[in-house]
Formats: structure tokens, sequence, C-alpha cells
């Protein structure tokens, strides 16, 4: 059982998530809203009908259902909305800093003009008292010239966003896959990060950091597998930004109890606590922090050095991270 003390910690200590995606923040009230709103018709014929297909036994499993979901998104309003509930959700969990994903071709896809999508979800960002900042991902079962085609797209609103990501189906789809379009971003100025070692082998994580130079690993929880890179991650401090209710909900780990979680950290990883897709995954946050601290023998120094790390790993101006990093330890001195 966990504490009350460390449970109102781990809650209420001010944090950083650096890993969610916007569409997978969508709740089925909203799904359900919105494709009334545009008119679009779903495969399911209720909220309850839709949450009970929660049922995933991988990513792919998830990611097709993330994706229809994904379908009622057509005016700026509905991309404001969606941002907008999220960042109500992370300022309630005391989320002090974002860093939020969106899928471009997710929507260009559909006919959905990008600045629809790009204008939406950054005004929503501005109107927040949270801190909040964006990464353009590409998907990587699409070929790199799609990604090419997208990133084209979306300069002329390149002030909107500061990263680059990838994600949607690891297996099959390694890093180097896109080597041309992340050495491009690079060129660019922006900032790089991918998803790898959630399902796919601990090479992925090499090659992105080798390939595509990434600067965070999305998950990487595979890393462990192999001991000489869990050794370079720590010594070169590359965060992890791990997100343990997706990982149980994907199967990537059967129970928390077994997550990995607190081997990273004592192998010396900067490791993070982030939510992934809570819409899908069973919360936001705090409710990954409470399902963590709760499944694994952490305590108040670990929740100290997590909430550090995700300011630590974040892609902010060094004193406006020091200015987080301070309140963090003012926060745990007070205790
Ligand atoms: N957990 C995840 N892995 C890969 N792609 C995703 N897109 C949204 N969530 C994802
Ligand atoms: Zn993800």
């Amino acid at each position: 059982m966990l504490n009350e003390q460390l449970r109102t910690v781990v809650q209420q200590m001010p944090k950083a998530e650096l890993h969610i995606h916007i569409e997978g923040s969508l709740e089925p009230e909203l799904i359900f809203a919105l494709a009334q709103r545009n008119n679009v018709k779903l495969a399911y014929g209720s909220v309850e009908e839709l949450r009970a297909a929660y049922a995933f036994t991988d990513l792919q499993s998830f990611l097709d259902i993330y994706y229809a979901g994904a379908s009622v998104l057509l005016q700026e309003q509905d991309f404001y909305d969606m941002t907008a509930a999220y960042l109500k959700r992370a300022e309630e969990d005391n989320v002090r800093h974002t860093e939020i994903f969106f899928d471009p071709q997710t929507h260009t896809a559909r006919g959905v003009p990008i600045k629809t999508v790009i204008d939406g979800i950054h005004r929503a960002c501005q109107d927040s008292p949270v801190s909040a900042t964006l990464i353009l991902s590409f998907l990587r079962h699409l070929s790199e010239e799609d990604a090419f085609a997208t990133l084209e797209e979306a300069l002329p609103y390149r002030d909107k966003y500061m990263g680059i990501g990838l994600d949607s189906s690891e297996v099959g789809n390694p890093p180097e896959k896109f080597a041309r379009v992340f050495a491009k971003c690079r060129e660019l100025g922006f900032h790089l990060v991918a998803h790898a070692g959630e399902e796919g082998p601990p090479a992925y994580i090499e090659t992105a950091l080798d390939v595509l130079k990434v600067e965070r690993i999305d998950h990487g929880v595979r890393c462990l597998e192999d001991a000489a890179l869990t050794q370079r991650l720590a010594r070169e401090q590359i965060a992890l930004t791990v997100c343990p209710l997706s990982n149980v909900k994907l199967c990537v780990f059967d129970r928390m109890e077994q997550h990995n979680l607190l081997e990273l950290l004592d192998a010396g990883i900067v490791a993070t606590v982030n939510s992934d897709d809570p819409a899908y995954f069973g919360g936001y946050m705090n409710a990954n922090f409470v399902a963590t601290f709760e499944a694994l023998p952490l305590g108040l120094s670990h929740a100290q050095r997590l909430a550090r790390n995700s300011f630590s790993a974040a892609f902010l101006p060094a004193e406006q991270k020091q200015k987080f990093l301070d309140e963090v330890d003012a926060y745990f001195a007070a205790l």
C-alpha cells in the first residue's frame, strides 16, 4: 500500500510531462461530442461501447483505435478543444511544463490542412497557464518521402513547434528509415526525439541515437536487455520518457509490479514518468505516478529525482529550467 504522505507528494509535486500524444488525450465523451458537431459516423454506438474496446494486446491493436478516434477532428476549434481539455487536466496534476506531440499526417491524410491542426493546438497552448511547447511527430509506418512532404507543409509554421519526433508502429520501421529527414530537421535547428525500445529491440535505441541523433528516447524501456547500451544512456545522461500505464496497457509488461522504472533509475538513467495517451491508458500524470509508486518500492527520494529529471530533460532555456528545478527542491525541502 502506498502511504498517504507519498501519494500526496507525487500528486502535488511540480512536474513536467515530456511524452504525451495530444490525439491520445481525446476522451470518449469528446470523441462523441465532436462526431456529432462534425457529422462524423463512428463505428461505436456509445461512449461505453467505445471505452469497452480499449482492451489492447499490443501497440498496433491500440493504434488502430487511436487513429479511428482522431477521425472526428476536422476544424481548428476541435484541435483547440482537445488541447485545452488536456492542459486543464495537466494543470490539475501540477504539471508546470509539457512538451506535446502531434501527428499531422493523421489529419492531413484526411484532407485537414496542416495549418488547421497546428493553429488549433498552438492557440490552446497560448491560452493555458501551463508552459506548453509542441513536437511534430512523423508516423514511422509511412514513408520517409511522406515525412519530407509533411515537413515542407509544416515549415511555414515552424515558430509554433520546437521539436521533431517519430512514433506509430515500431517493429519493422527502424529509426534509420528516417535518416535523411531527421538530418534535415537537425540542420533546421529542431530538437529531436524518437520512440525506440518500446516494442522494438535495443538496437533501435542505438540507431535513434547514432543515426537520427536524437536528444531523448521515448519509452526506451527495453534498453536494459543490453548492458553496454544501459551504461551508455547513463553515462551520456540521455533521458528516457517512460510511460508506465501505457506499458502495462500495451502488454510491454504484464503487471505494473514488473515494470523496470526502478531498475532504470538504479542504473543511473535519467528516467521520467509520462502519460503517453492518457485517454486510452487509464490516466494522466498523477495516475501514472500513483500506479507506479503503488506497485514498486519507490520512496520520497525517487519522487524528487523523477520530478527533477522531468525538468532536467525538458527542452527549456537554462534559466527557466533552473527556476523549475528550484521549485522542485523548495517543495521537497518544505516537507
Ligand atoms: N505509445 C505509442 N507508441 C508509438 N506510437 C504512438 N502513438 C501514440 N502513442 C504511441
Ligand atoms: Zn508515445
